[in-house]
This record gives structure tokens, sequence and C-alpha cells, in this order.
């Protein structure tokens, strides 16, 4: 299933906060939306996600204005993890997960024992089988994050927009949930902050800057030494491993001193 943004701006307290962006996600890639704070992308995830409408232009669920579906159609096809995402205090862990089924259920679709094993397979999934009847205040900022990837899975989506998911999480947690999003059958686009994650898991990268699309590609293609200074401010060095992948280096004074001791004519970081 793909999803695309047709010329999509956005406007919000007086500012013009996305202007004409463009982009489709094809069916089963893994796009992720990197770009400094506030350049706009949680505010395309929501209108990707449909839960905000642009101003002009459309977003696009197979070619049909995301618009005109129901939005238990949309539920069906679509999960949104947000990045401040809140759940009721007084439901167990089990709990929040269940509700992803909630588009599927209605009078004459009742809870079923596959609704359960769908439930098990996501808690299973994010590792917290056995924090499964904790209530939901009880648990740590990476729990809850896991428990809302559960939901999101339980929704059993063709498309899953993440808006950080990383976030709270330890390390070991953050590349075991990226490799397991990445391994589902499922079209994914996730606005992340860590340039590594991105060139590590993304099929493509779309870079936010100021509102605007700046690039977009392959991650050898997206993440060069100069846009990432261009649009982030940071000087890096990258290299490819054998298997093409991206590695950043982000070189700061103190790092720069070192590569001083290597080599002739080092970057500089920026406004040092
Ligand atoms: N409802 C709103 N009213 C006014 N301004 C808004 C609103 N929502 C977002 N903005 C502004 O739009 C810009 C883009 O915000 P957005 O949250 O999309 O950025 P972001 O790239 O996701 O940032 P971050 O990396 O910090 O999460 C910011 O300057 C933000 O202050």
């Amino acid at each position: 299933m793909t999803l695309s943004a047709d010329h999509v701006s956005w406007s919000a307290g007086g500012a013009d906060i996305l202007k004409g962006v463009s982009l489709t996600v094809e069916t089963g890639e893994f796009l992720g939306i990197i770009g400094p704070n506030g350049s706009g992308k949680t505010s395309l995830m929501s209108l990707l996600a449909g839960i905000r409408k642009p101003k002009s232009g459309a977003v696009l669920m197979d070619g049909t204005p995301i618009g005109e579906l129901g939005r238990r159609a949309v539920a069906q096809r679509l999960a949104f993890v947000e990045q401040q995402a809140e759940t009721g205090e007084r439901i167990t862990a089990r709990q929040a997960v269940e509700l992803g089924r909630t588009p599927y259920l209605g009078p004459l679709s009742p809870w079923t024992s596959q609704d359960d094993s769908i439930v098990d397979a996501a808690l299973e999934n994010v590792d917290m089988t056995h924090l499964a009847e904790r209530f939901w205040h009880t648990l740590s900022g990476g729990e809850r994050q896991r428990l809302h990837i559960a939901r999101a899975l339980a929704q059993q989506p063709k498309i899953l927009l993440l808006d950080e998911p990383t976030n709270h999480l330890d390390i070991g947690h953050q590349i075991s949930l990226l490799d397991l999003v990445q391994r589902q059958d499922l079209t994914v686009v996730a606005a992340l902050h860590d340039l590594n994650h991105a060139a590590m898991f993304c099929d493509r990268i779309a870079v936010m800057q100021g509102g605007c699309l700046v690039a977009l590609g392959q991650p050898r293609e997206v993440l060069t030494e100069a846009r990432i200074r261009d649009v982030f401010g940071v000087n890096v060095d990258i290299e490819q491993d054998s298997g093409g992948i991206c590695h950043i280096r982000f070189l700061t004074r103190r790092s720069q001193g070192r590569t001083n001791l290597a080599r002739p004519a080092p970057l500089s970081v920026m406004g040092a």
C-alpha cells in the first residue's frame, strides 16, 4: 500500500509550516524523515496520518485521498505512533495494546480468541509479555513506548507511521525496535533523529528543512557531508562499509583536534 503527499502545505499560528511537500512511500518501503528541530517532520507525519488536513495539496493512500476514506477504514490500514502518545492511566499494559484492535470491533464483530493471539504476538514482539498485567502508570518511559508500538502492531496496519519511535529507549531496545519494524511486511514512515539509525534501517531518507523537502533518496545519496553540514550545521566524516551502509562520525572540537594529528587538512567545526 502506497502513501503519497501531493504538494501538501500546512499553516498554523499564522505561519507556513509545510511548503508544498511531495513524496510517495512505496509498498513495503521504510522511509525515514530527518531534519532539525522545527523543520516540519511531525507536521508532515500528522498530515500523512490524516489527523490534520493540508491547507492545499492532498494525501493519498493507494491513490485515494485520505479524506475520502472513513476513520475506521483509515485505522484498518494505517497506524500512527505519535511522539507524545499517551494512554489513560488506569489500564494495564495488555489493555493498552488491546486498544489496537478497536478498528475491527463492532456489534457484529465481537472480541475473539484471534484478537487475543494478535495482542499476545504484539506484546511478544516488543519484549513486553512479562509486564502485560502491570498498570500503565507504573511503567517506565521506554516500556510505555514499546507498548505504543505493540498497540500499533496489534492494529495490523499496512502502513506504520512512527514519530521518533526510539525516544526513551536504551540502545539495545532502539536497535531491536527498528529491526523489528524493518522486518514487518509494512510500508513504514519514521521520523528519526539518529542519522546512523536512518542510514542502517531506511530504504530511502527524506530531509526536511524549514518546512520544505530538500532531499529524498537512498541513504548514501542523501547523507553526504555537505548536506549534513548545510541542514544540521555540524561537520561529519562519512564512511561506507562493504554493504554500502553509511557510518557517520560527528566531528567535535575535541575529535577534530585528534583528527588533526592524523590528517593534514581536517574539517573545522562550524561556528567554532
Ligand atoms: N499548532 C501549531 N501552532 C503553531 N506553530 C506550530 C504548530 N504546530 C507546529 N508548529 C510549528 O511548526 C514548526 C514545525 O514543527 P514540527 O513539530 O512539525 O517540527 P519537527 O521537525 O517535528 O520538530 P522536532 O524535531 O523538534 O520534533 C515548529 O516551528 C513548530 O513550532
